[in-house]
C-alpha cells in the first residue's frame, strides 16, 4: 500500500506502507503508479517526495513473489521507475533505515536522494542469485562510476550514508527528520530543470583501460564465486552499462536476469535468505519457543581456557561491549593469550572503524575471579574428565543463577550439566574457529536446559553477529555428527584408488571452500587421532589382517592413524595429506610420498586401486552426509532442514548457492538420493552409514514433498517412534 498527501502547500508526499520492510509487492507498485500519477496531474503540486513508513525506505522487490512467476502480477518495476524519472516535477527520495535492491533502484529513478545519517543502501540482489534488474545495473555505474558500481553490485554489500554521499550516490545526508529535510529540499528545487538529473541520460564516467579492468574483475569474481553464476552476470551487466547506450544496456540486463531468475542457484540462495530467519524462531522438543521464552540481561561474562578458541570467544564477547573475565591457568598461555587478544581487538577495530574494546577485559589465572559473572563459557581441552572438574568448580564458585556454557565440539553437554547444582542452567555454545570471525554458533540444549537460558544464549549470539542455531544434544551435535560419515567416505575412497587431490578437487568444483583433506590438514590430523585413541579405535601400525579395516563390525580406515604415527599432522608440521613449504604454511602442494604410501597400504591389505569418478566422490561423500542429516531430523536433534542447512552454509563452507545439504538433496531429487544410497550400501555392506534412513524412505514414499513441507512428514515419523 501507499499513502498520499499534500504537504507544505505544494509537495506531494508518497509513503510506502508494507511491513516489515516496505517491500515492493504488487499492491505497493499499484500504489506508487497511482499516487505518482495523482501528484503529477495536480497543478498545486510542484514537487514530490517518496518515503517509507516506520523508519525504513524500502527493502526492495518482494522476494516471496519470486517463488512463482504467477505471483508477479501488478505493474512491473521498470516502467514504473521510468515514469518517475521522466516526470516533469522533481521527485526526491527520502531514505530512512535503508534502500536495498529494488528500493535503491526506485531511489535511482528519482531526481534527488536524501539519506538519514544512519541509513544504509545497497544492491544485494547477487546474494539472492539475481542482479539489480530494475535498471540498477545500468543507472548505478552511470552515477558513481564503473569501479565503485562493480564493487557494490558484485558483492551486494550495504554501505553507510556517509560512504554513499562520498560516492555521489546520495545528494544530502540528514541528521534529524529525513522526510522534513526532503520536503524542504523538494520545495527548493521546484521548477528547476531536470535534464541533468535523469541518470539514464548520463554516460558512464570514462575509465582508462576499460577492457583490462573488466578482465581483472571477472577473473577475481570467478575465483571467489566458487561456481555461483550471479556475480558473473553482474559483471556482464555493468560492462553493458559501460559500453552500450542505455536502452541496449537495459535489454542486456533483462536477458541476464531471465537466465538467473529461474535458476536453481537463485532458488537456493533465496531459500537460504528465509532459512536464516527461520532458525531465529527456535523451538525445543518441550514446546518452549523463541516467542514465549524470555531471557535476562547479561552484563558480565567469563571465558575459561585461553587457547585457540577461548581467545576468539573473549574477543567476540568484548566486541559486544560486555565486561569479560578471561581465565587461563598456564603461565605461558596466559601471557601469550593477553597479547593475542589485544592484537585481535586492534585488528577488529581497524576493520570496523569502531573503538577498541580493550578496557572491558580483565585477566586472571584463578577460577575464583568468575564469582560475580552472569555467564561463563568454558573452552578448556576437549577432555571429559577435565571439563567435569571445571564444571564442578564453576558450580561452587559462581553466584546462584549463573549460566554455564561449554564450547565442546563433541562431548555430552548433559553429562557436564549433571556436575553442577543447577543443570538447567547449562548449555553448549559451540563456536567455530576462528571464533571472533566465523559466523556460526550451535547452541546445544540438553533435556534439562531451561528455555530462559536458550533465549539468553541465542540473543547473545545475535549480539556477537553470529547466526545461532539451537540444536539438541548428541555426539557431534548437528555439524560434526554429519561431518563424520562425509570424512569416512573420503578415507574409504582413498583406499579404493583415489588421491587427496582428486577428492578435494571434486569437492571444490562442487563449491566447497576447501576439500575434505585440505580441511583436515588445516585443523590438524592429531585432533581426531586423539579422540580415536580415547575411543580405543587406534591400533599400532594400523593393525593387521582382515580386522585392520574393521572396528565394532563396521568398516574403518586406519589411514589417518598411520599418517599421525609418521608425525604428519597437517599444516602445523608442514606435512599432512599435502606437503607445505614449512610448518604453518598454507600453500598445499601434492606430495609424491603419498603415492607410495597409498600403494604400499593397498598392497598390504590386498586392495586393487580402481578409477574413481568425480560423480562417485560427490555421491558417496555428500549422500552419506545427507543421510545422516535425515537421521538428525528423525532424532529431533535439529528442528527442521533449514537448521541443518544454515549450520552447513555458515560453519562448514558448504556453497550457499547450493542451499545447504538438505536443500541440495531436495534439488537433486529425494528418489535419486535414495536410489544411489541403496546402490552404494549394497556394494558396501560394511558401511551402515550408507543404508538409507527411514525418514528418507518415508519422504520418498510421501511423494518427495518440497523441503518446506518436510516438517509435517517428520512430525508423523516422530510420533510413530
Ligand atoms: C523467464 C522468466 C523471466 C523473468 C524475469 C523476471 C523479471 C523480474 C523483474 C524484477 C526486477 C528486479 C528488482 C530488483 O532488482 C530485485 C530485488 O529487489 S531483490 C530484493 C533485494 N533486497 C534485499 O535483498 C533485501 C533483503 N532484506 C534484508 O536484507 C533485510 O531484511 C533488511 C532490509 C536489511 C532489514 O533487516 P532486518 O531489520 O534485520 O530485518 P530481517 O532481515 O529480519 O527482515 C524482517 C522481515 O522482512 C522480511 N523481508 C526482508 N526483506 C524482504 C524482501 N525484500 N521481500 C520480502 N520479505 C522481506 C524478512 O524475511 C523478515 O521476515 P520473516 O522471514 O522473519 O518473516
Ligand atoms: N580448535 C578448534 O578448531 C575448535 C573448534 C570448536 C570447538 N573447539 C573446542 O573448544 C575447546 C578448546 O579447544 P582449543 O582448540 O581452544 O584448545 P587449546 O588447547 O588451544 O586451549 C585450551 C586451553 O585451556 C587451558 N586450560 C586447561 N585447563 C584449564 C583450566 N582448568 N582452567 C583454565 N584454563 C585451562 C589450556 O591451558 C589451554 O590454553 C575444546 O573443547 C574443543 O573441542 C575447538
Amino acid at each position: 500500500m501507499t499513502q498520499y498527501s499534500r504537504v507544505s502547500g505544494s509537495v506531494g508526499l508518497i509513503t510506502l506502507k508494507n511491513p516489515p520492510v516496505n517491500q515492493l509487492s504488487a499492491v505497493v507498485r499499484h500504489g506508487i503508479v497511482d499516487t505518482v500519477q495523482k501528484a503529477l496531474s495536480d497543478p498545486k503540486v510542484k514537487s514530490v517526495v517518496i518515503c517509507g513508513q516506520n523508519g525504513m525506505f524500502c527493502g526492495g522487490a518482494d522476494i516471496k513473489e519470486f517463488q512463482t512467476l504467477a505471483n508477479m502480477r501488478g505493474p512491473p518495476l521498470i516502467p514504473m521507475i521510468h515514469s518517475i524519472e521522466a516526470a516533469d516535477k522533481p521527485v526526491v527520495a527520502a531514505i530512512e533505515g535503508g534502500a536495498f535492491g529494488g528500493g535503491l533502484e526506485l531511489a535511482l529513478g528519482c531526481h534527488y536522494r536524501i539519506a538519514h545519517s544512519k541509513a544504509k543502501v545497497g544492491l544485494p540482489e547477487v546474494t539472492l542469485g539475481l542482479l539489480p534488474a530494475a535498471g540498477g545495473s545500468q543507472r548505478l555505474p552511470r552515477l558513481i562510476g564503473v569501479p565503485a558500481a562493480l564493487s557494490l553490485i558484485t558483492t551486494g554489500r550495504h554501505i553507510t550514508a556517509a560512504e554513499a554521499l562520498q560516492l555521489g550516490l546520495v545528494d544530502q545526508v540528514a541528521d534529524h527528520n529525513t522526510v522534513d529535510a526532503a520536503v524542504k529540499f523538494a520545495l527548493s528545487v521546484a521548477g528547476q530543470s531536470l535534464d541533468a538529473r535523469r541518470i539514464s541520460n548520463f554516460q558512464c564516467p570514462p575509465v582508462p583501460n576499460m577492457d583490462a579492468l573488466f578482465e581483472d574483475v571477472m577473473q577475481k569474481v570467478r575465483t571467489t564465486a566458487r561456481g555461483a553464476i550471479a556475480p558473473i552476470a553482474c559483471v556482464q551487466a555493468v560492462r553493458a552499462a559501460a559500453t552500450l547506450p542505455y536502452t541496449q544496456g537495459m535489454q542486456r540486463e533483462k536477458e541476464l536476469m531471465a537466465t538467473l531468475f529461474t535458476s536453481g542457484q537463485a532458488r537456493a540462495l533465496q531459500y537460504c535468505f528465509f532459512a536464516q530467519r527461520v532458525v531465529g524462531r527456535w523451538s525445543m522438543p518441550s514446546g518452549a519457543r523463541w516467542d514465549t521464552s524470555k531471557g535476562r540481561p547479561i552484563h558480565k561474562a567469563a571465558v575459561i581456557g585461553l587457547g585457540t578458541m577461548g581467545r576468539g570467544i573473549t574477543v567476540a564477547l568484548a566486541q559486544t561491549g560486555l565486561s569479560v573475565v578471561a581465565v587461563e591457568t598456564q603461565e605461558k598461555q596466559f601471557m601469550e593469550a593477553k597479547k593475542a587478544v589485544s592484537n585481535m581487538l586492534e585488528r577488529g577495530a581497524k576493520r570496523s572503524g569502531k573503538p577498541l574494546a580493550h578496557g572491558k577485559i580483565t585477566y586472571s589465572q584463578s577460577l575464583q575471579a568468575v564469582a560475580d559473572v552472569d555467564l561463563v563459557i568454558e573452552a578448556v581441552f576437549e577432555d571429559m574428565g577435565l571439563k567435569k572438574k571445571v564444571f564442578q568448580q564453576l558450580s561452587a564458585v559462581c553466584k546462584p543463577g549463573t549460566f554455564l556454557c561449554t564450547n565442546t565440539s563433541t562431548l555430552d553437554v548433559d553429562e557436564l550439566a549433571s556436575q553442577t547444582h543447577q543443570p538447567e542452567l547449562v548449555v553448549g555454545m559451540h563456536f567455530f574457529a576462528p571464533a571472533h570471525i566465523m559466523k556460526l554458533l550451535e547452541v546445544v540444549y540438553g533435556p534439562r536446559s531451561s528455555p530462559e537460558l536458550v533465549a539468553v544464549v541465542m540473543e547473545l549470539g545475535k549480539k556477537m553477529g553470529k547466526v545461532s542455531v539451537a540444536v539438541g544434544n548428541c555426539r557431534g551435535f548437528v555439524g560434526n555428527r554429519m561431518l563424520k560419515p562425509y570424512r569416512d567416505q573420503a578415507y574409504f575412497l582413498l583406499e579404493e584408488g583415489a588421491t587427496p587431490q582428486l577428492i578435494d578437487q571434486a569437492l571444490e568444483e562442487f563449491g566447497f571452500a576447501m576439500g575434505a583433506f585440505k580441511v583436515s590438514d588445516l585443523s590438524g590430523l592429531d585432533v581426531g587421532w586423539k579422540v580415536r585413541k580415547e575411543e580405543g579405535l587406534v591400533q599400532p601400525g594400523g593393525g593387521s589382517g582382515k580386522s585392520a579395516r574393521i572396528r565394532n563390525g563396521v568398516r574403518y580406515s586406519p589411514l589417518g592413524d598411520l599418517m599421525c604415527e609418521q608425525g604428519r599432522f597437517g599444516q602445523k608440521t608442514g606435512r599432512g595429506w599435502y606437503q607445505y613449504d614449512k610448518p604453518g604454511s598454507r600453500d598445499a602442494r601434492p606430495d609424491p610420498w603419498m603415492h607410495s604410501f597409498l600403494e604400499e597400504y593397498r598392497a598390504r591389505h590386498g586392495l586393487v586401486a580402481r578409477r574413481i569418478s568425480n560423480q562417485e566422490v560427490l555421491e558417496r561423500c555428500l549422500y552419506a552426509m545427507i543421510n545422516e542429516g535425515f537421521r538428525v531430523l528423525e532424532d529431533g536433534i535439529a528442528a527442521g532442514p533449514e537448521d541443518i542447512d544454515i549450520i552447513y552454509v555458515f560453519g562448514y563452507g558448504w556453497p550457499r548457492h547450493r542451499g545447504g545439504p538438505m536443500f541440495y538433496a531436495n534439488m537433486v531429487g529425494l528418489e535419486i538420493v535414495l536410489e544411489r544410497l541403496e546402490h552404494y550400501a549394497q556394494a558396501n555392506p560394511d558401511m551402515p552409514t550408507l543404508q538409507p534412513c527411514s525418514l528418507l524412505r518415508k519422504l520418498v514414499a510421501s511423494g518427495s514433498p518440497p523441503v518446506n513441507k518436510w516438517k509435517e512428514v517428520i512430525k508423523n515419523v516422530r510420533s510413530q517412534l
